[in-house]
Parts: structure tokens; C-alpha cells; sequence
């Protein structure tokens, strides 16, 4: 087992030790860069968070599909500003067997080209609008960058990309707020605080109108991009000549938007929850909720009896619909097991032993602030219900609190500079709206632009650009990103 990491001290190390030592995943093996294998423990977590994005989808009108990982080249290349913005990424298959292919393939690096061809043969009038599909797939970019397991891949293994069609502007934009809504759900169920941004022109998805993100800030200050929301307007659906017959009988392109997740929501759940003895895994997507360690007794009488009312309460907790794991492991100390289960993340464990069937007690040791109490057996399900409830609020609450002391606001660019050299976290700024002032930030603070807040936020009213001087129109955000 490699030694242990600091969380907070060398984050990095941290988390390439946890996702091996809780049997998360494992990146450094696969003789492929920037592709990893989803080991059994961490493909639970993955199961438990795709299912949470799934029911959000699905009560929301979307319906999963599934596209062809293969895009001919002659689609990839419809979109101009699409291809331009993906082509130094995009993967291309082109012999089959012993043949050179005469099209060239495409590995899908998302999916608007393929399912805007498809929707040209579906989508004929506004009866069928809106037609919001998604699908968790895995997408491929040839990442120049450096690569870092779930964070930065190239096999993207869990990317939720959603593709949503509409009669007009409007219904286009109502959709964007849907999907921001479900986004915050989701991160807010998970624990994981973020601050939305509207990306500037100079940085927004290839081929969209605008684009919106979530973006959240992990252990050593620096900024990930978590999520995605993009209104594509009629760029897509002009360029595969997809047109709807209006209430009004005329004839117009349909408004699409799209919005994505990846892999990088469950190395966030790992990186902003977790601690020094390892994951910390909101119960939600636990795998395991409840993990009952017995303690040793010494008569075959005792071992009986302790079994026996084990059983009882796994049995209760398995009705209430808690995910219960009892460690009957009898080559490992206690003590052993309690690491092991700190290791992967357990919300709560149990503890017990001949004394506590004797006192009719059972220890519940909750596993996000460590604290552990003595509870009668009989409010020991309400007890562990109760916990399951307050671990989760605890960690989000914990987490907004650190992600807070990460967000500053300053007026001077070499203030924020000095922040984002010292402190890294995210500083917003006054801004007059200018390209060319936004681009002189990112270079005076050694920063990148994150973008502006979907409203003008109240305190820039009478600042002033820090670059021209010119009165700022809203705010913009700067930090050092992933
Ligand atoms: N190489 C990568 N590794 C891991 N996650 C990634 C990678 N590239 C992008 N992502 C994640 O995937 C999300 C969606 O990607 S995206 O390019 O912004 N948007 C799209 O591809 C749109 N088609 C919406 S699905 C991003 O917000 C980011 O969180």
C-alpha cells in the first residue's frame, strides 16, 4: 500500500494514491496515455453518480439514446466552426483490417454532428419539438495537455452529453435554464460547490452561441471546468439543413442546445471531500452506506451471539433500503478494518462486540468528522437514518464553506495577481466587457479567464475597468485552471 499522502499539502499525490489505494481506478498501468480502467469499488461510485444524473434527466423529458462511437469524416467537417475548434483533438480510425478505409472515421469527440445528421431524417415539424435526448458514453480527445486520471482523459469513459431540439429561440433558452437547474441539483446532491460562469467569446464550445460552466475549485486552489452548458442556436442544424414546418406553415432550422458531464464529477466528489486517511464519499453514491465491523468474543457462545444480533440490524437497516456491508474478515484486526473503511469512504460504521450485545448498545462512528458515539440498540436504525441524512448536508455545507474562503474580489489586477500566486482560488474583477482588456487580465495576472456571472453583479456599479479605465459593464473571473 503506498504511504499515505497529505490531502492538503500535496494534493496531487494524494489523489493519484487514493484512487489505487481504495481500489477506485487505476491509471497507471493501462499502456495507453491518458486512458485508465474503472476498477470494481470506483465503477459502484461511477454506477451510483450516472444513476443520479440518469433520474435527473428523466424526470426532466429526456429520453437516452445511444449513437455510434464512429463519425465519418464528411460529417465532422459540415460544421466549420466545430471541426476548426476539435481538429487537433479528434481521433481518426481509417483502415479496417488489411483495408485502407476510403472514408475516414472519426472517434466521436461529442456527438452534435451525429445526432443533428440523424435528426435531419426525424425532426420534419414543431409537433415533435422539443426532442431532448442524452447518452453516457465514452468520447475520445487527443489532449495535448497533460493528461491526469478522471481529470483530464482521453477516453473520456463517463461523458453525459445531452442534445436538445427546439421550434424557436425562446424554447432553446428556456432549455439552457433546465439544464443549469438539473446541474445545480445534481452538484448540490453531491456536495460539490461551483460557481457559474458565462465563458468569453474567446473560450466558449466549438460552434455554440454561448456557452455557460460550472466550475468548481479543487484542493490545491486551482479551477476545473465541471460541467457545461452550451445554446447552439441554428449552427448545427443550418449546417445539416434540418428544417421544421412552423405552426405558421413557413419553414425555419431548428434551435438546439447541448450540455455535458464527465468523469470529472467523481474525481471532485474524490478530491473536495476527501481527507488524510482517504475517501469521504457522500452517501448518496456510496457503494457501501453502513460498514458493520464485529469485534473478536472468545467463546463459541459469544461469537454466536454477537452474529445473531448483527443479523438483526443488518436486517433492519437492509429494509429501510441502506446499503450494508458486515466485515466477517477473520485474518484482519478491527483496527485494520477500520482504516480499510476510511480508505474507501464509508459514511458510517458499526462496532460491534460481545459487550455491546451484553449492554444491549451498539458504537456508531460517522465517518465525515470521525466522531463516534455509544447509541441504545433500539434507536441505533433511526440513529444511523438520521446520520446518513446530516453526513450529507455536513459535507456540502463543509465544502461551500472551503470553496468561499477560495472566491475573492478585488479592483486591482496586481492584487489579484498576488492572490492567485499565493492562494490560487478564483478572483473576479471589474470588467468593461472589452476582448482585448479580458485577454490583458489573463496576461497581467498570469491567470486564465473563467468569464462573468450571468447577471451583472451589483458591486461594479461606478468601479472601472482595471485595464482601459472605462466604466465596467459586470465582472470578470480569473484563476489558474486545470
Ligand atoms: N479531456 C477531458 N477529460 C475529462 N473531462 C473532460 C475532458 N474534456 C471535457 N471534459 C468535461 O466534459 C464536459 C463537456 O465537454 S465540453 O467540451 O465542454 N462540451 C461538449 O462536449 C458539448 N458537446 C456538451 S456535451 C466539460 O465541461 C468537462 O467537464
Amino acid at each position: 500500500m503506498a504511504e499515505r499522502r497529505r490531502w492538503s499539502e500535496e494534493f496531487p499525490r494524494w489523489f493519484d494514491w487514493v484512487l489505487e489505494a481504495a481500489g477506485i481506478y487505476d491509471w497507471s498501468h493501462y499502456p495507453v496515455k491518458g486512458m485508465g480502467v474503472w476498477l470494481p469499488y470506483g465503477f459502484k461510485i461511477r454506477r451510483l453518480v450516472t444513476d443520479l444524473i440518469r433520474r435527473l434527466l428523466d424526470e426532466t423529458g429526456h429520453d437516452e439514446v445511444l449513437f455510434p462511437l464512429l463519425i465519418p469524416e464528411h460529417l465532422m467537417r459540415k460544421e466549420a466552426e466545430h471541426i476548426k475548434g476539435f481538429e487537433a483533438e479528434v481521433y481518426w480510425v481509417t483502415r479496417g483490417g488489411i483495408q485502407e478505409l476510403d472514408v475516414k472515421l472519426a472517434l466521436r469527440p461529442t456527438s452534435e454532428t451525429a445526432i443533428t445528421y440523424m435528426e435531419s431524417f426525424w425532426i420534419k415539424s414543431y409537433k415533435q419539438l422539443p426532442a431532448k435526448y442524452y447518452q453516457i458514453v465514452s468520447i475520445f480527445r487527443y489532449e495535448t495537455k497533460a493528461t491526469r486520471p478522471l481529470i483530464r482523459l482521453r477516453e473520456v469513459t463517463t461523458f453525459k452529453e445531452a442534445h436538445t431540439a427546439h421550434a424557436n429561440f425562446d424554447d432553446s433558452e428556456r432549455q439552457v435554464l433546465e439544464a443549469i437547474d438539473v446541474y445545480k441539483r445534481f452538484f448540490d446532491a453531491l456536495g460539490i460547490p461551483y460557481l457559474i460562469s458565462r465563458r468569453p467569446e474567446w473560450d466558449k464550445f466549438a460552434g455554440a452561441v454561448y456557452t455557460i460552466a460550472f466550475d468548481t475549485i479543487m484542493p490545491d486552489g486551482r479551477a476545473l471546468q465541471i460541467g457545461t452548458v452550451h445554446n447552439l442556436g441554428q449552427n448545427f442544424s443550418k449546417a445539416f439543413d434540418v428544417k421544421i414546418q412552423l405552426p405558421d406553415e413557413t419553414l425555419d432550422y431548428i434551435w438546439q442546445t447541448s450540455y455535458g458531464l464527465s468523469d470529472r464529477v467523481i474525481a471532485t466528489i474524490i478530491a473536495i471531500h476527501g481527507d488524510d486517511r482517504g475517501l469521504v464519499l457522500p452517501p448518496i453514491v456510496a457503494p457501501i452506506q453502513v460498514v458493520v465491523v464485529p469485534i473478536p468474543a472468545k467463546s463459541e457462545e459469544e461469537t454466536r451471539k454477537v452474529r445473531e444480533y448483527i443479523d438483526s440490524i443488518v436486517e433492519e437497516l437492509r429494509e429501510k433500503g441502506v446499503r450494508v456491508y458486515v466485515d466477517w474478515r477473520s485474518d484482519v484486526t478491527p483496527g485494520y478494518k477500520f482504516y480499510d473503511w476510511e480508505l474507501r469512504g464509508v459514511p458510517v460504521r458499526l462496532e460491534v462486540g460481545p459487550r455491546d450485545v451484553k449492554n444491549r448498545t451498539v458504537v456508531v462512528a460517522r465517518r465525515d468528522t470521525l466522531e463516534k458515539k455509544t447509541v441504545p440498540r433500539d434507536q441505533v436504525i433511526s440513529e444511523v437514518l438520521h446520520l446518513l441524512d446530516d453526513i450529507g448536508r455536513n459535507m456540502r455545507e463543509k465544502a461551500w464553506k472551503w470553496f468561499r474562503s477560495y472566491v475573492h474580489r478585488s479592483e486591482s489586477l496586481d492584487e489579484a495577481r498576488k492572490l492567485l500566486e499565493e492562494k490560487r482560488g478564483i478572483v473576479e474583477v471589474p470588467w468593461c466587457g472589452r476582448e482585448e482588456c479580458g485577454k490583458r487580465m489573463e496576461e497581467l495576472t498570469d491567470a486564465k479567464v473563467l468569464g462573468s456571472p450571468l447577471q451583472p453583479p451589483e458591486w461594479v456599479r461606478g468601479a472601472s475597468c482595471p485595464v482601459c479605465g472605462r466604466p465596467a459593464a459586470t465582472s470578470l473571473r480569473l484563476a489558474k485552471r486545470y
